[in-house]
């Protein structure tokens, strides 16, 4: 069996948040179980394009509407990955440092995904799937279908991977001119509500689709950013799979990023280290339960009442907790973070920006990681927070009800609670506080923590069952 996965991210190649941590880890896992998997995002110029070298494996041009791209397939020659991994290289559309966030996003990612249509149609041999990941990548199930220039693709079975309904790529129709031609009795495929919707139009032509967590699934066909009609008329093809996390590369025994390793049958000493470390770095009292958030500041994430949240709790609790904020992204968030330095100046730190290093120190580092998000299709942090003995405190929903259990219930090990509010953080906290004090029962808790198995070995197998279904 060969998978084609295409994405706008990979790990270590490209990473913005989780799409990358999935795709660089999943295909890994598909290989250990005998299939050949292939992974294609753009040539961005990221620090891993500079220092990694690559073969041209094709050539080709493109057209955006009037406009004319010479493009590249490189193929990066060491595999170092795991699997076998292209890069679309297209000079003048592509070649930016970041992924995200150019005026011209709709042309560059289009262009993108023309190239990879271009050169399949040129492969000796059709690959056994092609597996598409979010909006950026949602119009090839309609043009392998429907592109007269694709023809020839039309019986490689397509799955589409929903990482987050909330982000749809949606353009005007004043722009389909841009598309390479297709069967115009089908224009409505890529329709809704009144504009060109890739992330819809991929619902609609793939093969099968799938959300990275059942509880996901579940809420999408009641909200879905203006989709959740959709999906309920297409549920017979929806599932919803786990991600899991890549455990050699998240593996506090030999994280090459912590300063002291660890593992489940010894990590009082190792994960101490580890919070002194980061308490000297930031001028924190190391004695303090230490509260950490990773992540995207947006309103998703619930980052918006963190300041509000921090505030309450140092005035609630004075001097009983550290909190460490690590984050980039929305500008009125990330001024309130900032801001909040001033009045909570002993117990509070705020990194902003993204930091591949510091964000596997905290979560070595941490007690307690906040997960306050208002969506969370899987989340990736808190299983990794768990790999590391830190309790991660979420809020229920989408992927996080499906991965941690309330200490208060049978079994449970993390701490849960129902609204992204100050109020209820706020007393959740409070339970985080009074558990610290009985290192008992933390340390129990971080024990049995660190040995539950999220990694990609169930859901890779998830991920062929429903590519043989399609056989
Ligand atoms: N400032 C920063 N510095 C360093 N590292 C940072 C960082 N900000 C975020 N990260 C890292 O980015 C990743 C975030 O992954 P998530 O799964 O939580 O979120 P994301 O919303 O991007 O992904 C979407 O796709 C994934 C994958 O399917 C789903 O799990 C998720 O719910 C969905 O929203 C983690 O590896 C985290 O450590």
């Amino acid at each position: 069996m060969e998978i084609l996965h295409v994405s706008a991210e990979c790990y270590p190649a490209a990473k913005v948040g989780g799409l990358a941590d999935v795709v660089g880890a999943l295909p890994k896992y598909q290989v250990h179980e005998g299939a050949i998997s292939k992974v294609v995002i753009p040539a961005y110029r990221t620090k891993f394009f500079h220092e990694q070298h690559f073969e041209i494996v094709h050539q080709g041009g493109v057209w955006i509407g009037r406009d004319w791209y010479h493009f590249n397939v490189l193929k990066e020659e060491k595999n170092i990955l795991g699997f076998d991994l292209y890069l679309i290289d297209i000079p003048g559309l592509l070649d930016q440092p970041n992924v995200y966030g150019y005026d011209n996003d709709v042309e560059r990612f289009l262009g993108f995904q023309i190239a990879v249509l271009d050169w399949l149609n040129e492969w000796k041999h059709l690959p056994s799937i092609v597996h598409c990941h979010d909006h950026h990548t949602g119009l090839i199930p309609f043009l392998m279908q429907y592109g007269y220039k694709y023809s020839h693709l039309k019986q490689v079975p397509t799955i589409l991977t929903i990482h987050n309904a909330q982000y749809q790529g949606q353009f005007g129709w004043d722009r389909v001119y841009l598309l390479p031609s297709f069967d115009l009795w089908k224009a409505g495929l890529l329709d809704w509500g009144g504009a060109i919707n890739p992330l819809a139009c991929a619902i609609k032509c793939a093969w099968r689709v799938n959300t990275v967590s059942p509880g996901y699934m579940r809420e999408l066909l009641e909200s879905a950013n203006g989709l959740e009609g959709l999906l309920r008329m297409e549920q017979s093809k929806c599932s919803g799979i786990l991600n899991g996390i890549d455990a050699e590369v998240w593996d506090p025994a030999t994280d090459p990023y912590l300063p002291a390793h660890y593992e489940a049958a010894a990590f009082e000493e190792g994960k101490y280290a580890n919070k002194v470390a980061i308490c000297e770095s930031y001028h924190l009292d190391p004695s303090l339960p230490l509260f950490v958030f990773i992540g995207r500041l947006v309103k998703d994430k619930g980052a918006d009442v963190l300041p509000e949240i921090i505030y309450r709790a140092s005035q609630d609790h004075p001097g009983a907790a550290n909190f460490l904020v690590l984050g980039s992204g929305d500008s009125e968030i990330t001024y309130h973070l900032s801001q909040l330095q001033h009045s909570v100046a002993n117990n509070y730190r705020f990194y902003q920006g993204y930091n591949e290093a510091l964000s596997h120190q905290l979560y070595a580092a941490a007690d307690f990681l906040l997960m306050p998000s208002r969506v969370e299709p899987c989340g990736l942090n808190q299983m990794y927070a768990l790999r590391y003995g830190t309790i991660p405190m979420v809020r229920r929903t989408g992927g996080l009800q499906d991965t941690v259990v309330d200490f208060g219930d049978e079994g449970g090990f993390g701490i849960r609670f129902e609204h992204a509010s100050a109020w209820d953080v706020g007393y959740a906290i409070r339970r985080a506080l009074v558990l610290y004090q009985d290192q008992h029962q933390i340390n129990q808790l971080r024990s049995r923590v660190m040995q539950i198995d999220h990694s990609w070995n169930t859901a890779a197998h998830h991920y062929i069952n429903l590519y043989t279904s399609l056989k």
